[in-house]
């Protein structure tokens, strides 16, 4: 049982106050992004996690192991990962394979879970792994996990400026509070951006470019200041839109079109490396 699960992007990501329970209450604008794991389940007598990537966790922390232990406490399933994502870099790589995971070992162990009752499972393991298994453009209140798929026109091209080693997104949350304390700034409530959503009903680029913002970026740029010198690559290469990607390394660029993509992408040269990616495209779902 094979589960196919894409990236994602955070169009806006506008970080509310710290809750008592440690988390923000965000307004979280996800779009899916054609970059993609894969994950296939087979039967076994333990839960047993192979991947590709040597940087990813074998043990019972991996989100994919966490997700078939959700989803039925004590039965065994092997999860084989490709990674294709980015390990911690923003663009949800683990919660996507959590969400796929889900989805294999239902179907695997045919126990007919419908996508919310997937969805609800997911949020407890991860803000992120609801999203992946609705995919698309949605928005998301709460944690990120209370969510609203969102009219998008036409198709968006996305690079994505891939850096080596990852944030620990805690990390990044902790440093956007350290941020706002030092520099007396009051976390505002966040409210959904109407240019931001405009810009996606009517498929223009180019106001979406202008309307992305993510109030982690100025903390992950904080503990990794070369980002700041690829946000400005891509702004003077003529990328519409630049940010951070969540709660980074990876940064994003919105181009005009396919073509557009291509040639920003072999022209980047301040980062590890450059994908080219269009969005929105479906959640997790079974090839
Ligand atoms: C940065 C984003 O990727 C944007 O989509 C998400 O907000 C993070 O989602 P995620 O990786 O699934 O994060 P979780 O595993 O739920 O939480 C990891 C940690 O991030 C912080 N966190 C996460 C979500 C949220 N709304 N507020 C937070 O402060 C908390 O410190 C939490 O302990
Ligand atoms: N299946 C998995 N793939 C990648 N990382 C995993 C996985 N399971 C657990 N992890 C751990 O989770 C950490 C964060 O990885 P992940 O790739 O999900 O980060 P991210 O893409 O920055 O997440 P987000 O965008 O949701 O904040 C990694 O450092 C790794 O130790």
């Amino acid at each position: 049982m094979t589960v196919r699960v894409p990236a994602k992007v955070n169009l806006q990501l506008s970080v509310g106050p710290l809750r008592d329970d440690g988390f923000h209450d965000l307004v979280n604008v996800f779009q899916a992004v054609s970059l993609y794991d894969e994950v296939t389940a087979s039967e076994s007598d333990r839960v047993e996690i192979v991947c590709d990537h040597a940087d990813v966790p074998l043990g019972a922390d991996n989100l994919a192991a966490r997700a078939a232990h959700a989803l039925a406490p004590g039965r065994g399933v092997r999860l084989e990962i490709k990674k294709t994502i980015p390990i911690a870099g923003g663009m949800a790589g683990g919660s996507a394979d959590a969400a796929a995971a889900l989805v294999a070992c239902d179907a695997l162990w045919n126990l007919g879970k419908t996508r919310e009752e997937l969805m609800e499972i997911g949020g407890a393991l991860g803000s992120d792994v609801p999203f992946a298994l609705l995919g698309g453009t949605a928005v998301g209140t709460g944690k990120g996990e209370v969510l609203r798929p969102m009219v998008a026109a036409g198709t968006f091209h996305w690079v994505f400026a891939l850096a080596d080693g990852g944030l620990s997104t805690p990390q990044v949350y902790g440093e956007c509070d350290r941020i706002r304390e030092a520099t007396g700034e009051q976390a505002a409530w966040p409210s959904l951006s109407g240019p931001l959503a405009r810009a996606l009903a009517d498929g223009d680029a180019a106001a979406l470019g202008a309307a992305l913002v993510n109030d982690l970026q100025p903390a992950a740029i904080m503990l990794r200041r070369s980002l700041h010198r690829t946000l400005d690559e891509g702004r003077e290469l003529g990328a519409l839109g630049a940010l951070v990607s969540g709660s980074g390394p990876t940064c994003a660029f919105l181009a005009a079109d396919e073509m557009h993509a291509r040639e920003l992408a072999v022209s980047l040269t301040s980062c590890r490396e450059a994908v080219v990616a269009s969005g929105p495209v479906p959640g997790a779902a079974i090839v």
